[in-house]
């Protein structure tokens, strides 16, 4: 599992330890694990370090002194350093580390063209202008860089590697959002903690592929963004005991799909019955009936009402169109007490008042709709700039487990549990993909169901992990079927069998060596490789 946490936590943190002194050997353990990184990328990309081509963008705070000090240990490994100062001031140490080196500096202010060229030209450029401390998008000349040198690597042109020294600069680290003009990275090596500003909105597009180097901060206060990573999935997959029947493993109720719309019934039961549930009962016309019946013969289907089946769990709303037996349907599922998966046509009837264990799945364009009827006016822009801030409102506002499709996808609990999942690939933009995703949610929803004392409250925040679990699953399963070329949402049920097959397993190996999986997919420097505290 990843915790992440705002800027002004981890700051918070720091705090102690730069009081008592160890300031400059934190940044020297930042600075390490950023040199570490690099060099690694270099040599994995390019095959060599030595005469590697480095621009460092340093900004004046202390995020231009990690990338300096980590731009002078490559330069002492035969790189060729340049570094792009993007302020009057620098870090001093660190810019005397660079220096002496053989790094050279270029002021940014007096040849932003050159700079830009510069930047093009290299095998790598570390982006080290705005940290935490960053206020806002770049400005003035970086911000003239970052645009020119968007346009120069843009298209078929040989792009350096980009690696962003603790976030991308010019994206907020508390929000994820990027309202200014900001840098992308293939990698961002963040420091102490995890950004939760790396997770969320433009800020996780612009983060790449994310590493933390534990700096020794100890313990981070406040809430965290928690990202499940591969381990953390094994236990939210039950597997079917030796003294179950079918109706104990979980039974998924689905009301979905309408004479306008059955395709969206047919995938979601198909991915519902990948995912593993003892059994579908559909509800829905008999045209869509007897078309999941040709799909999937296992499915048990019938015209009939939410409250007389026999179900662990339900799922409503994709494909229901106008039908008003699935409204109705879908308004009994939301209110049964039972859980439920509330998604596309069906999260345009919810009201307040619902518990966690309903989850909405809305995509940015249906909670703008939800939002704005429930009296918090948005736009769809608004919303895919601070998803973290709209799925936790929309999560407060009803009651309700807010599930927030996206490039990251968000889930909020009610009481303020959230999760990020970026599993996803974009080929998941697809229409019938997010059925998909429904119907893996509705069967976690009902196995987990059957696995625990139903009379036992789950503790907080246990359906957003459900969810984050399913959006997870949901997008190895896209990147597993976009292997064979443009994704059909219909290839994915067999995607998310392979993908669950790996993890049982992967889970029966752990199992038989002894020992829990390993789990800190995000960390590769050692700690006790870090240079020491005092
Ligand atoms: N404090 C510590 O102990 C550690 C901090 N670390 C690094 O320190 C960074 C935070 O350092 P700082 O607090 O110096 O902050 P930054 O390095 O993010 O930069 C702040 C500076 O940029 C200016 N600035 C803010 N917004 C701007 C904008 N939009 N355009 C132009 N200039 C802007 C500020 O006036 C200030 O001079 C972290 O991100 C991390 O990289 C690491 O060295 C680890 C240890
Ligand atoms: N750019 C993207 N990158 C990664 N995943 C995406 C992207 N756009 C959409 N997705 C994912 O694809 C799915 C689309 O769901 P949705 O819009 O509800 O589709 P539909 O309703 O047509 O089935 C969601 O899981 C979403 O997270
Ligand atoms: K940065």
């Amino acid at each position: 599992m990843i915790s992440a946490y705002s800027g002004t936590a981890v700051r918070a943190a720091e705090k102690p330890l730069l009081e008592a002194g160890n300031g400059p050997a934190l940044m020297q353990r930042a600075a390490y694990g950023l040199y570490a990184a690099c060099a690694r990328e270099l040599l994995e990309r390019r095959g060599f370090l030595y005469g590697a081509r480095v621009t460092v963008l340093a900004g004046a705070g202390n995020n231009g002194g990690d990338a300096l000090f980590a731009g002078a240990r490559l330069g002492r490994r035969g790189a060729a350093v340049t570094a792009v100062l993007t302020s009057a001031v620098s870090h001093p140490q660190a810019l005397a580390a660079f220096r002496s080196a053989g790094g050279r500096t270029v002021e940014l202010s007096s040849a932003v063209e050159e700079c830009t060229r510069l930047c093009a030209a290299s095998d790598l450029v570390i982006d080290g202008i705005l940290g935490t401390g960053g206020k806002g998008g770049l400005r003035g000349p970086a911000a003239e860089l970052a645009r020119a040198f968007a346009g120069l690597t843009s298209g078929s042109n040989p792009s350096p590697v980009m690696i962003a020294c603790d976030l991308p600069s010019g994206v907020d680290a508390d929000t994820g959002r990027a309202d200014g003009v900001h840098l992308a990275a293939d990698l961002t090596v963040t420091f102490g903690a995890a950004k939760t500003g790396l997770m969320a909105g433009p800020g996780a597009v612009a983060a790449g592929r994310i590493e933390i180097i534990d700096i020794g901060l100890g313990t981070v206060p406040g809430q965290a963004v928690r990202r499940l990573e591969t381990a953390d999935l094994s236990g939210l997959l039950p597997s079917p005991r030796k003294t179950d029947q079918k109706y104990s493993r979980g039974v998924l109720g689905i009301a979905a799909g309408s004479a306008a719309y059955p395709g969206a019934a047919v995938l979601a039961t198909g991915a519902a019955l990948a995912t593993g549930v003892g059994m579908v009962r559909y509800l829905g016309p008999e045209s869509v009936c007897r078309l999941i019946n040709t799909a999937h013969p296992e499915a048990v289907c019938a015209t009939g009402n939410v409250p007389l089946a026999h179900v662990q769990a339900w799922l409503a709303g994709p494909g229901a169109g106008t039908d008003e037996d699935q409204r109705r349907r879908a308004l009994e599922a939301m209110t049964s007490g039972l859980p439920a998966v509330i998604d596309a046509d069906a999260i345009s009837y919810v009201e307040p008042g619902l518990g966690p264990q309903v989850v909405l799945t809305p995509h940015a364009g249906e909670l703008t709709a939800l939002l704005t009827r429930l009296g918090e006016t948005v736009t769809r822009e608004q919303i895919e700039g601070d998803p973290l801030r709209y799925a936790r409102r929309a999560a407060e506002l009803t009651g309700a487990t807010v599930l927030l499709k996206g490039w990251a996808t968000i889930t909020a609990s009610p009481t303020g549990e959230t999760y990020s999942q970026a599993e996803a690939t974009p080929w998941l933009a697809a229409a019938g993909s997010g059925d998909t995703l429904a119907g893996i949610l509705g069967a976690l929803l009902a196995t987990n169901r059957c696995n625990r004392d139903a009379d036992l409250e789950p503790p907080a925040g246990y359906y957003a992990e459900l969810a984050a679990a399913a959006a997870s699953i949901h997008g190895r399963a896209g990147n597993l079927a976009a292997q064979a070329g443009p994704l059909e949402p219909s290839a994915l049920p067999a995607a998310i069998r392979t993908v669950l097959g790996e993890l049982a397993a992967m889970r029966e190996a752990s199992k038989r060596a002894g020992r829990r999986p390993k789990n800190r997919e995000w960390q590769s420097v050692p700690f006790n490789a870090l240079p020491r505290l005092r």
